[in-house]
């Protein structure tokens, strides 16, 4: 069997905790299912900076470029703040997803039944929830140029970043989420603000005309992305797919997170476009959480974001589905069980911590894949 290639990038605060429950599940599968990961692991973030001056190596990034998949955890912590802009460690997660093109960032956002009282909203408004938020992720103001601060010499300064979307971005992930949407339910909503961005408008204009040439079989609304915002703490079961750039999609995914009952539920997959001739995409998975350094190193993080987005890598990057599913379904199992860490416990529930939890995770993977 040929080697699958996994490079791990951990990273700061609870990223290493919560990573350190998916390299036993890794273990598990090589051994009893003769999975044959290969895993290789680097620094970034914070770390790298430490290690390097850099939020992340050449060297990890050749490694990165040549995996099969990058598992990476989380980056950044206030022991970083005075670091200078390019080298902080957010930049290095940033390079990763320039530099790997990965354009697609897959967002779900699903309540588990267990955690419909965990969440902020009545559990009647999330109760059976299943969307999935599709962000732009290697343009807009993230990356325009110009993106700096400079000095306009009457003691004031002006900070400029730019929000640029050429077609061809906004063709390509509205194609992801309308071809996405065609497993699912077959309803894209597009989120911009036209009525007030140039970008907001040709995004509009783009979608609809991307749908209207290929996807006309598909259901297509557009809102705007603030009034989006308030829709999906208003209603947030009316939407199937979401797709936008990636700003509003930063924002709107960790308000989504809250309705799953916890941003350390919440997975995600970024992909780039596939090979013209290997038909292979290279792929990063991540949750959509940050280093958390409120609770870091207290062994209480939530694995579970971490967990499902290797449940992701599984089924996205090595198309094991069966073993994704398992996966998937052990998390909602140990939940039924009423087994929660400190940000989803609940009334009578047993609490546990990352360690436990991903036990639990583990145990129930081995049942049912046994
Ligand atoms: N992908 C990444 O690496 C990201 C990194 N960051 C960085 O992380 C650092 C902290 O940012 P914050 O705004 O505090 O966002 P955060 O996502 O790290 O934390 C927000 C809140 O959610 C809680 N939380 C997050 N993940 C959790 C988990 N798995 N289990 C239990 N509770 C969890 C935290 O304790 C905190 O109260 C910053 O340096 C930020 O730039 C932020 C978002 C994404
Ligand atoms: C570069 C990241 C720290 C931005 C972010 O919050 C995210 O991608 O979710
Ligand atoms: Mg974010």
């Amino acid at each position: 069997m040929t080697a699958r290639n996994l490079f791990l990038l951990p990273g700061d605060g609870i990223g290493p905790e919560a990573m350190d429950e998916v390299r036993k599940i890794i273990a598990y599968m090589n051994e009893a299912m003769n999975a044959g990961f290969v895993v290789g692991e680097g620094l970034v973030g914070g770390s790298a900076y430490d290690a390097h001056g850099a939020a992340i190596s050449e060297d990890d990034m050749k490694k990165a470029l040549a995996a099969d998949a990058v598992l990476f955890g989380a980056v950044g912590g206030p022991k970083w703040d005075s670091v200078p802009y390019e080298v902080r460690p957010e930049a290095g997660l940033l390079r990763l997803r320039k530099d790997l093109e990965l354009f697609a960032n897959l967002r779900p956002a699903i309540c588990y039944p267990a955690l419909a009282s965990a969440s902020s909203l009545k559990p009647e408004l999330v109760e059976g929830l299943d969307i999935l938020i599709i962000r732009e992720l290697t343009g807009g103001v993230y990356f325009g140029e110009p993106k700096e601060i400079i000095d306009l010499g009457n003691g004031q300064k002006r900070g400029i970043d730019t929000q640029v979307y050429d077609t061809y971005e906004i063709e390509r992930i509205a194609g992801v989420a309308f071809e996405m949407a065609r497993t699912r339910q077959n309803r894209v909503c597009s989120m911009e603000k036209r009525n007030v961005m140039k970008s907001g408008v040709l995004w509009n204009q783009v979608v609809t005309e991307t749908h209207k040439a290929k996807y006309s079989d598909v259901q297509l609304e557009h809102m705007l992305a603030d009034a989006g915002g308030m829709q999906l703490v208003r209603q947030p079961k009316q939407f199937d797919v979401i797709v936008t750039d990636n700003l509003f999609g930063d924002m709107l995914s960790d308000v989504a997170a809250m309705l799953t009952g916890s941003l350390g539920m919440l997975p995600s997959a970024s992909l780039g476009a596939p090979d013209g001739k290997t038909g292979k995409r290279k792929a990063l998975y991540e949750p959509v959480h940050g280093s958390a350094p409120d609770i870091a190193g207290k062994g209480v993080a939530n694995p579970i974001a971490m967990i499902a987005s290797f449940a992701m890598c599984l089924r996205y990057s090595f198309n094991l589905v069966k073993e994704a599913d398992d996966l998937e379904k052990a998390i909602a199992n140990v939940l039924d069980k009423g087994i929660r860490t400190a940000d989803i416990m609940a009334e009578g529930a047993r609490k546990v911590g990352t360690v436990e939890m991903g036990q639990a995770i583990l145990a129930e993977f081995k049942t049912l894949s046994a």
